[in-house]
């Protein structure tokens, strides 16, 4: 393996854990808990880019399917995936990538990443949404109220927050050759 690789595996990985302990700054509001992992997840996809930001987030995701505690409240196991807020973990992907394939296509720059970031935002609100309705078996102005509404307008400001700081430390961390 080529030391390039392995020095991006070694950061997405480090990525993974700053996005696990985001995940634990949360605020438990039943059915569906307000946390900061969503911001980390849009930082670490505007960062490290398609390939290392998606990695990044698929190992955070694995690894609480394997049981380690690392899901909101440092819950794991496959039943959490398979419960009310699974739909959320299972969008992080998607919207990973999304957010490098965007940036990749448009250039890194903060408006670009704006917009970037709160596309993925609505995937992710959206595939959780509905997986809430289905898996809680709640009509859908319960899912919406539960699952969509409380955290739309506080994700679109973390999506700006998360594109205006992740444009910044990537090109920092592109001049130091660190990325
Ligand atoms: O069980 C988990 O760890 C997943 C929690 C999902 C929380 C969702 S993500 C999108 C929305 N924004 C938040 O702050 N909370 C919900």
């Amino acid at each position: 393996m080529r030391n390039e690789s392995l020095k991006m595996m070694i950061v997405a990985a480090l990525f993974a854990a700053i996005i696990a302990v985001a995940a634990q700054l949360m605020i438990n509001i039943p059915p569906v808990p307000f946390t900061l992992m969503t911001i980390a997840v849009m930082l670490t996809a505007t960062i490290l880019g398609k390939k290392y930001g998606s990695l990044a987030v698929t190992v955070y995701v694995l690894m609480g399917l394997v049981g380690i505690p690392v899901f909101a409240g440092m819950k794991g196991g496959f039943g959490i995936i398979l419960g009310p807020t699974g739909g959320y973990l299972v969008a992080i992907i998607p919207a990973a990538l999304f957010i490098g394939w965007y940036l990749e296509k448009f250039k890194h720059t903060k408006v670009q990443a704006i917009i970037a970031n709160m596309i993925a935002v609505l995937i992710i609100l959206i595939i959780g949404t509905v997986w809430l309705k289905v898996v809680a078996d709640l009509p859908w102005n319960g899912a919406f109220k539960g699952g969509l509404l409380p955290f739309i307008l506080p994700d679109l400001a973390k999506a700006i927050v998360a594109a205006l700081l992740g444009v910044i430390i990537r090109n920092r961390l592109v001049s130091a050759k660190l990325i």
